[in-house]
């Protein structure tokens, strides 16, 4: 038997006569002893001590943390280790320590054994080991908490009411379908599922159902087609216009199983996103951070959050659903790198930019838009949410319509989704309350102001402090061009033709719109609809995040 197991079993035996034996010897223990127990109470703190009182023990135990035996006590919402003998100093020099795990960061655990090489069951327990996760900052991290005790039978039965207690956490999914773009940014969707990803699945025990996509629009094609109910989530690893397409046709999947062609519906399952494309944008406003293993211990451990989006349809007919859109400069420039797909999509980004600066023009157009109501409450406050929901967006009809007419650069609609953390609208406010969206639209300037107006575009002041910007919080726009040019007419003197094919297209004149990253050309007036918690997403609300993101339209 081992030197590990024997000290175990030994510690177990002392301990296996539990709180009967403790109880006894209590009244034996010295006064320096009291005097010990007095300073683990001061440094587990007041409050916490409060807490823990007011919730029972389930469980109570000796197990080695580190090199020295702790009492360990198990409640249904943590996990906390106290040293037997407090604040000596262990033989390198440390000292042990109390600490504590809250249940709802633990997404694992298990028995630990020894076992001989190459077997793949049976050998001796030594404990059990407890997969959590620590926070730096916005960034989620995977912790391992050991608790090592020789006994099978204590360490099952500790494993038992562990699992137990895991599985009452509501949320958490146990079966999801995962999208991989293998074509995202650098080509690297495959390798950071495989590495970042499918081990901490793996370890929470979540089944997968992958599928790699082969081309623009399978994703698509796919969920139109699969049985949802199945699976508890989706997962998509990519960029933003994978995310763009997956939340379209959440949306999308879940109006046809309401056979509700005109009224959107809430989509059934949360998405998880893996961030892997070039500016991952939404993946930045869900985690606070560009990180996959983030993204990814927000799915195992089952934070979701409702999210706003955006209908987009023309002459009555639905377009697609979408978080963002551009029109005039982010559309054209979006039209232009599209015709470059064989240029990196930096340098496709930059020479759309230029080329489109170069040959800027504004477009001539009736823009309007409803204001977002502010009745529920402050207009940037948190909404009811019981309220809100009662509330469809269609039931504001009588509010009014603002109209202007005239010529924009620039026309953006941005719902809280792919927010940049640095807007700051003109009214001081950041990210818009739930059920609105951000207008921007810039009128005709010079070259030379759109320029600095774009260069404070991810910065955090005064990108909209000039007199041609103006930004209003809304609930829905309607954007009619006047002009009867439309984008292909002017592109027609370039090079070369070798647009990919648009999501739909129209006769005539049509202008080139920038959805959530996709080219869209629509030749009549779009209305936008924004819908408030229309999706869910893994993730938690995020005030700012660490990483600047940029926007993906410019
Ligand atoms: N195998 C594939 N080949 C080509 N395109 C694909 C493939 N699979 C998916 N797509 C499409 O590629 C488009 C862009 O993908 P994605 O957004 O993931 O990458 P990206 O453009 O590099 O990142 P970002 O949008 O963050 O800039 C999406 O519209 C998606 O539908």
């Amino acid at each position: 038997m081992s030197e590990l197991e024997t000290e175990a079993q030994g510690e177990l035996r002392d301990s296996g006569k539990k709180k009967k034996k403790k109880e006894k010897e209590k009244p034996r223990v010295g006064e320096e002893e009291e005097e010990v127990e007095e300073n683990k109470r001061e440094r587990e703190g007041k409050v916490e001590k409060e807490e823990e009182q007011s919730e029972s023990v389930l469980m109570r135990g000796i197990f080695k943390v580190g090199k020295k035996s702790h009492d360990v006590l198990l409640t249904r919402t943590r996990l906390t280790w106290t040293p037997i003998i407090p604040e000596s100093p262990t033989g390198d020099g440390s000292v042990q320590q109390a600490g504590v795990v809250l249940l709802q960061d633990v997404f694992a655990v298990k028995v630990k054994r020894r076992r001989a090489a190459g077997r793949q069951s049976g050998g001796a327990v030594l404990g059990l080991a407890l997969f959590h996760c620590k926070r730096r900052g916005r960034r989620l991290e995977e912790d391992t908490l050991h608790l090592h005790n020789a006994s099978a039978e204590h360490t099952h039965s500790w494993y038992n009411t562990l699992k137990e207690l895991l599985t009452g956490f509501s949320g958490r999914p146990r079966y999801v379908k995962v999208f991989i773009n293998p074509s995202s940014h650098k080509k690297e969707a495959v390798h950071i599922y495989r590495d970042s990803v499918a081990p901490l699945f793996k370890m929470a025990d979540i089944r997968t159902d992958i599928t790699v996509t082969d081309r623009k629009g399978h994703s698509l094609s796919v969920m139109k087609e699969c049985k949802l109910d199945e699976y508890d989530g989706v997962v998509c690893v990519g960029g933003d216009g994978s995310v763009a397409e997956l939340c379209h046709a959440l949306v999308l999947r879940a109006q046809l199983d309401a056979n509700s062609p005109e009224k959107p519906v809430r989509a059934v399952l949360p998405l998880g996103i893996i961030p892997a494309g070039s500016t991952d944008v939404v993946s930045c406003s869900v985690h606070g951070v560009r990180d996959p293993v983030t993204a990814a211990l927000h799915i195992v451990l089952g934070h979701l959050q409702q999210v706003d989006m955006c209908s987009f349809s023309s002459n009555g007919q639905p377009v697609r659903f979408g978080f963002s859109a551009m029109f005039g400069f982010g559309g054209r420039s979006l039209a232009r790198a599209e015709k470059k797909r064989w240029m990196s999509s930096s340098r496709r980004r930059e020479y759309a930019l230029v080329k489109t600066l170069a040959r800027l023009r504004p477009e001539d157009c009736q823009l309007s838009f409803l204001s977002a109501k502010t009745s529920s409450s402050s207009l940037f406050g948190h909404r009811d949410q019981s309220k809100e929901q009662e509330q469809e967006p269609e039931s504001e009809v009588e509010e009014s319509w603002m109209t202007n007419q005239g010529l924009y650069l620039s026309i953006s609609i941005m719902s809280s989704p792919v927010l940049n953390p640095n807007l700051a609208l003109k009214d001081g406010s950041k990210k818009p309350d739930n059920g609105s969206a951000s207008l921007i639209a810039v009128g005709n300037a010079s070259r030379s102001e759109f320029i600095k107006h774009l260069k404070r575009y991810s910065s955090s002041s005064g990108q909209f402090s000039f007199p041609f910007v103006e930004t209003h919080s809304v609930s829905a726009v309607k954007i009619r061009p006047r002009s009867l040019i439309g984008w292909s007419e002017e592109e027609s003197d370039e090079e070369e033709y070798s647009r990919s094919t648009p999501i739909i297209q129209s006769e005539g004149a049509s202008f080139p719109w920038n959805i959530d990253g996709e080219l869209v050309e629509i030749a009549n007036e779009v209305f936008i609809r924004v819908h408030p918690r229309l999706i869910t997403l893994y993730g938690e609300e995020v005030d700012e995040a660490e990483s600047t993101v940029s926007c993906s339209c410019i």
